[in-house]
């Protein structure tokens, strides 16, 4: 029996992990639970999963989620503090990571340190702290296992290649709604077009990252701290059909794919059971449902953020934090229609360029970018001044 702790249960990860468990109660139990704001999803999964805590970290539903598990012994904490206390609550084996944003960090940061195994969704981590989280992670002997497709797809392909140098990687990419289309017409495009995504239903963010490449950006920097590659090791391959999931090229040429349906399920049901695999009725692959296969390079012209993720990655230090940063901001303000598709990278260009450098950072050097980032950003943002 694993023993899980869900950080974002009401998300899209979070609830298709939970249909994971609910399908295998033999194999997994629930022991703490976490949403922002969704109080309603998060009492309703409390009460079916019986978890001994949950957290609500927006405090205006505190009461609501108390008064609901009132008759009860799940212990209800509110506000961002308590996510490290479901991230280090004893008996847990495992914290699934799926919360959206660099507020993962400091519970993923917990979760390690009281040596718990990470399914990681949470990729936003990654990129702020690559290289403090596996460094910590080694040191206290504690599993990454990634759950986002992608890297996924290069965890399955690296199991058994111990010693096998890999020479790259290839990153898939959908491309997103807008692949093929120019800059003209992406100064034009709305949220609601913008958060259609070809393949996947997935959360707002991450939906915007996909249609802006900033999602691949983000997972290049991910693949570099889960996998330990530079950056010319790594490529992104846009496949629209989002069938193989990711690829690696070994130092021999031979290259691995992982491949199958778009399904969260599958990576999600990986990472809960690694190193097992579990059965499940997963929709199989048809492949006369495909007669074609297609990959194009990226148009990293257009989708300048591609290129801004690789130029951060090259860079190094506090860049990746920055650009995340500048990131999530204009993510937001975008869903809120106060700036354009195209304006997101200029911000996000000017953050680059605007927020101080730091090589070597800390923890809290990390924590002050963070915070600096989206100050500078939201001023930028405000004032249309970029
Ligand atoms: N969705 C997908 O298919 C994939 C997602 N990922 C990654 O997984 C992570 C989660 O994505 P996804 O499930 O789509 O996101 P969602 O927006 O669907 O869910 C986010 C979860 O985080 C919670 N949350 C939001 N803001 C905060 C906050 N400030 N503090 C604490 N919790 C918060 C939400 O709570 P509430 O609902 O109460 O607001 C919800 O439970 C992201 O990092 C994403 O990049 C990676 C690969 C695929
Ligand atoms: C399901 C998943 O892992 C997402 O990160 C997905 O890959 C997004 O699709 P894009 O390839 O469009 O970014
Ligand atoms: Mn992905």
């Amino acid at each position: 029996m694993k023993n899980i702790s869900i950080l974002g249960s009401t998300g899209s990860v979070g609830t298709q992990a939970l249909n994971v468990i609910a399908a295998n109660p033999d194999l997994y139990r629930i022991l703490a639970l976490t949403a922002h704001a969704n109080a309603n999803l998060l009492i309703e999964q409390a009460l079916k999963f019986k978890p001994s805590m949950v957290v609500v970290t927006d405090e205006s539903k505190y009461q609501t989620v108390k008064d609901a598990l009132a008759g009860t012994d799940i212990k209800v904490l509110a506000g961002e503090a308590a996510l490290c206390e479901a991230a280090v609550l004893e008996g847990v084996d495992l914290v699934l990571t799926a919360i959206v944003g660099s507020v993962g960090l400091r519970p993923t940061i917990a979760a390690i340190k009281a040596k718990k195994d990470i399914a990681l969704a949470n990729k936003e981590t990654l990129v702020v702290a690559g290289d403090l989280i596996t460094e910590l992670a080694k040191e206290n002997g504690v599993k990454i296992i990634p759950v986002d497709s992608e890297h996924s797809a290069i965890f399955q392909c690296l199991v058994g290649e111990a010693g096998h140098s890999i020479e790259k990687i290839y990153l898939t990419a959908s491309g997103g709604p807008f692949r093929g289309k120019d800059i003209s017409f992406l100064k034009g495009v709305t949220k609601a077009e913008a958060l259609k995504h070809p393949n996947w239903v997935m959360g707002a963010k991450i939906t915007i990252d996909s249609a802006s490449l900033m999602n691949k950006g983000l997972e290049v920097i991910e693949a570099k701290w889960l996998f330990d590659l530079e950056a010319d090791q790594i490529d992104v391959i846009v496949h629209p059909q989002s069938i193989i999931h990711s690829l690696v090229q070994f130092h021999d040429g031979s290259m691995k794919a992982q491949m199958g349906v778009p399904d969260m399920n599958l990576p999600i049901h990986y990472a809960l059971a690694y190193p097992d695999r579990i059965s499940s009725d997963f929709k199989r692959f048809n492949f006369v449902d495909y007669p074609e296969l297609n990959f194009f390079k990226p148009d990293l012209k257009t989708f300048r953020n591609l290129d801004l993720a690789y130029t951060a990655l090259r860079k190094g230090g506090n860049m990746a934090c920055i650009i995340n940063a500048a990131n999530e901001v204009v993510v937001e303000a975008f869903l809120q229609d106060k700036i354009g598709f195209i304006e997101m990278s200029d911000v996000i260009e000017a953050c680059m360029e605007g927020i101080e450098f730091v090589e070597k950072p800390s923890l809290n050097n990390y924590l002050e970018t963070d915070s600096h980032t989206r100050i500078f950003a939201s001023q930028l943002v405000t004032k249309k001044n970029f």
